[in-house]
């Protein structure tokens, strides 16, 4: 749950700045790549009832993610923005306050679906977004905990939407209700003052979840589960635009997870994901299908669940 988004990502080169259109939207990012990967996955949204929340309903049907309990308003509109690849700090503009999805409450939660879902997935941006989903967040994740379904928590920073100290609060808050968190080694170092990379595992380890899978960007990613901790290498990569590949890792991680029941074999398979995902423009396109990340590795499913650790 959280919020999707059309994107507009500048392509490169001199001139007068030209975009291209795509979509984003962290949790949906994350939805389409397990989708991709062949999972059953269905999204929780509102949406405006406009052309860009038709797109984004037309693109989730065409990926076979299912939309039927994303509520349409007519009172308010679908969130855009536009991310700048090539600027020296990558830059998001974003065209979100008062949207449909920042309009979500508790209320409006589908706690049906998620009790019978295998895994809640949501981030700290589908609580940035406004107090009402900040709520529904936390709802959601009680009515999972009690339902047995899994948490898995992406602890995504994005400053221009909150302050630092309601990040904090809110990432922490909802950490403790998180079987899985997925943070990312540049807004963890942020977000709990630390530097260390093992460090920062075992502060979100002390807060509860049984399984911390840190993402490292070209570093790959450090995963500690079950007493465990692996080092799992980055897959090589042609980066032009990082946007959305964290997602994209989170997304094909828990897909295979849910499937093998192996973090670390998923943590494998999710890097090859990412390193693709960063490879080509804008966030969702370049995301690989499952056929192409098996091609990538270069081995069937079952001789990638015994990769050794490394
Ligand atoms: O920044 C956000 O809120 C987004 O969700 C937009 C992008 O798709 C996302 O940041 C990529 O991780």
């Amino acid at each position: 749950m959280g919020e999707p988004m059309v994107e507009f990502v500048r392509e490169p080169g001199p001139g007068p700045k030209r975009y291209l259109r795509g979509f984003g939207g962290d949790v949906s990012n994350a939805a389409i790549a397990a989708a991709r990967q062949g999972a059953e996955v269905a999204f929780f949204t509102a949406l405006g009832n406009d052309e860009f929340g038709r797109d984004i309903l037309d693109l989730w049907a065409d990926e076979g993610v299912d939309a039927s309990a994303v509520l349409l308003r007519e009172d308010a509109s679908t969130a855009i923005y536009f991310v700048d690849p090539h600027a020296e700090e990558r830059r998001f503009t974003y065209f979100r306050a008062g949207s449909a999805a920042s309009r979500v409450t508790a209320a409006d939660v589908p706690e049906a679906a998620v009790r019978a879902a295998a895994v809640l997935h949501l981030s700290a941006i589908s609580q940035a977004i406004g107090t009402g989903p900040a709520e529904a967040g936390f709802h959601a994740m009680r009515i999972a905990r009690a339902a047995g379904t899994l948490v898995s928590y992406d602890t995504n920073l994005r400053l221009k939407l909150w302050s630092l100290d309601t990040a904090r609060a809110t990432t922490e808050a909802a950490l403790r209700l998180a079987d899985i968190a997925l943070p990312s080694l540049d807004d963890a170092r942020i977000l709990t003052g630390l530097d260390d990379a093992d460090a920062i595992v075992d502060a979100h380890l002390a807060l509860g979840p049984g399984i911390v899978v840190l993402k490292c960007g070209a570093d790959g990613a450090v995963i500690a589960a079950g007493g465990e901790r692996r080092r799992i290498p980055a897959a090589p990569a042609r980066p032009v635009d990082s946007t959305g590949a964290g997602d994209a890792f989170g997304g094909a991680f828990l897909a295979r997870f849910i499937e093998t029941g192996d973090p670390f074999a998923a943590g494998h398979y999710a890097a090859a994901v990412a390193a693709a995902t960063v490879s080509g423009f804008g966030a969702v396109e370049p995301i690989p299908r499952r056929a192409e990340v098996e091609a990538m590795l270069g081995a069937a499913p079952t001789e990638l669940d015994a990769a050794a650790p490394t």
